[in-house]
């Protein structure tokens, strides 16, 4: 069943036109991944979606619901979670405080809580800890558990690996495949090695246009297409 759909989406940022024709399917469980290079429009893919750049023309439809107009509280009410580049944790804050205020009531669901311990032990190791002291690896966790810590449908997370170590990009891993057994993963990376142990669907973007769509097991067997979309072996 199809959970999103970019509609002939295109977006300008300032005078400038960033995405010129984005059209995508992604259906829902498991992980869809968009790979492109340095500059393709990944992230204004994803702050497209979320409202935080408006398509013009072009729409973003959810669940079948035309979601374009909305603001990016409203899109985020309807179930879908960001985590940024920047991952968007606070420093000044301790992981329970970051935690306790990605919820919407103030409280935590115990179940959920615990989950989170489970994907990410190194977060209930540090609960008291204030984020700006922990790994990086530590605080892409963090912010991954603030995007679930309440139930979502979607996550759009852009580049989680970037600056990690391999031991640590192994862990997120394992963590996002559980993840997407109850929560579509929209993936951002530029890390191919991570992304195709991940995605079962795929798509690459470049200079702001879809160039490709299909299954991961696919794309991952065709090196010339991998050098030619993504310049892997430049
Ligand atoms: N705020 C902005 N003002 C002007 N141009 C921007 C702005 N944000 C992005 N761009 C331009 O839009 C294009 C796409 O940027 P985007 O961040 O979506 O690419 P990306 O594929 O995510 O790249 P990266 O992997 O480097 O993050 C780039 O040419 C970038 O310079």
């Amino acid at each position: 069943m199809t959970l999103l759909t970019l509609n002939a989406m295109q977006t300008n940022i300032e005078q400038y036109a960033v995405l010129h024709d984005v059209t995508l399917t992604v259906p829902e469980g498991g992980v869809f991944v968009l790979l492109g290079r340095n500059g393709a429009g990944k992230t204004t893919t994803l702050r497209s979606i979320m409202g935080l750049w408006r398509p013009s023309p072009g729409s973003v439809t959810f669940r079948g619901e035309d979601i374009s107009a909305l603001h990016t509280a409203e899109v985020a009410r309807k179930g879908i979670a960001y985590v940024p580049e920047n991952m968007g944790v606070f420093g000044g804050l301790t992981i329970e405080e970051n935690l306790i205020l990605a919820t919407k009531t103030g409280k935590f669901d115990t179940a959920r809580l615990n989950r989170i311990y489970d994907l990410f032990p190194a977060l209930k190791t540090f609960w008291g800890k204030q984020a700006w002291s922990l790994s990086g690896g530590q605080k892409q966790m963090l912010a991954v558990a603030r995007a679930i810590i309440e139930p979502r449908d979607l996550i759009l997370i852009d580049e989680p690996t970037k600056g990690l170590a391999p031991s640590i990009i192994d862990a997120m891993a394992d963590a996002f495949r559980e993840i997407s057994e109850t929560t579509t993963i929209l993936l951002v990376e530029q890390n191919f090695h991570f992304a195709k142990s991940l995605g079962r669907d795929m798509a690459v973007i470049d200079d702001g246009r879809i160039a490709h769509t299909g299954s991961m097991a696919d794309f991952a067997a065709d090196k010339a297409l991998q050098d030619q979309l993504l310049s892997l072996s430049a």
